[in-house]
């Protein structure tokens, strides 16, 4: 049983994220989605919750053809501890996907194998341009799977990020 772990804080989880997710269910049996710095959330940087954004992720790949679970990961305060803090809360996995440095460099040296995925769009397909958008009112709903887009309309996310920024 191939299983892998890709992290991310998915602020919110867009197409790149998707593109990813699609070559790396090609490669394995089973995907863990960790929702990296869970406890976090109506941050400018960081607007939705844990539990949004497991409903975004869980809407978003409704169709893909693996077995995933999608999990919330708080951050700790020591990053020595981080990788077995991760283990302890996921199923074993064998491979981590991430283009993060410090996610590389902390799992390298507990001897894990790291891959880092091409990225795609990356200008456009960013958290960061995505928030940017939102709150400067351009259009952002064709950077992320239809159903992400439903989820924030759901949850009057907009808003909350334009609130949260001090620009409602
Ligand atoms: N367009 C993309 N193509 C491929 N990988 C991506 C893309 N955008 C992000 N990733 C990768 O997905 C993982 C999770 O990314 P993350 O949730 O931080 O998204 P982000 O767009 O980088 O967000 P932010 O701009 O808020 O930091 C990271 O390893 C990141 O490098
Ligand atoms: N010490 C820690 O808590 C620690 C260390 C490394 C990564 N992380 C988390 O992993 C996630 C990495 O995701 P990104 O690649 O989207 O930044 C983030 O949520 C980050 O906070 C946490």
């Amino acid at each position: 049983m191939k299983r892998a772990f890709y992290i991310g804080r998915f602020q919110p989880f867009h197409l790149g994220h998707h593109s990813v997710i699609t070559s790396i269910a090609e490669e394995v049996d089973e995907l863990i989605i960790g929702i990296g710095s869970a406890q976090t959330s109506h941050e400018v940087n960081n607007p939705f919750t844990a539990g949004e954004r497991v409903m975004m992720i869980r809407h978003a790949l409704e169709d893909i053809d693996v077995h995933f679970y999608a999990l919330p990961i708080d951050d700790t305060l020591q990053n020595p501890i981080w990788v077995s803090y991760v283990t302890s809360r996921t199923p074993p996995f064998d491979t981590v996907y991430t283009n993060n440095p410090l996610v590389i460099e902390l799992f390298e040296e507990t001897g894990v194998t790291v891959k880092q995925p091409p990225m795609y769009h990356r200008n456009e397909y960013s958290g960061t341009e995505i928030r940017r958008r939102m709150l400067e009112g351009e259009e952002w709903k064709h950077l992320v799977p239809d159903a992400v887009a439903d989820v924030i309309e759901e949850i009057n996310g907009v808003r909350r990020l334009r609130r949260v920024a001090g620009t409602d």
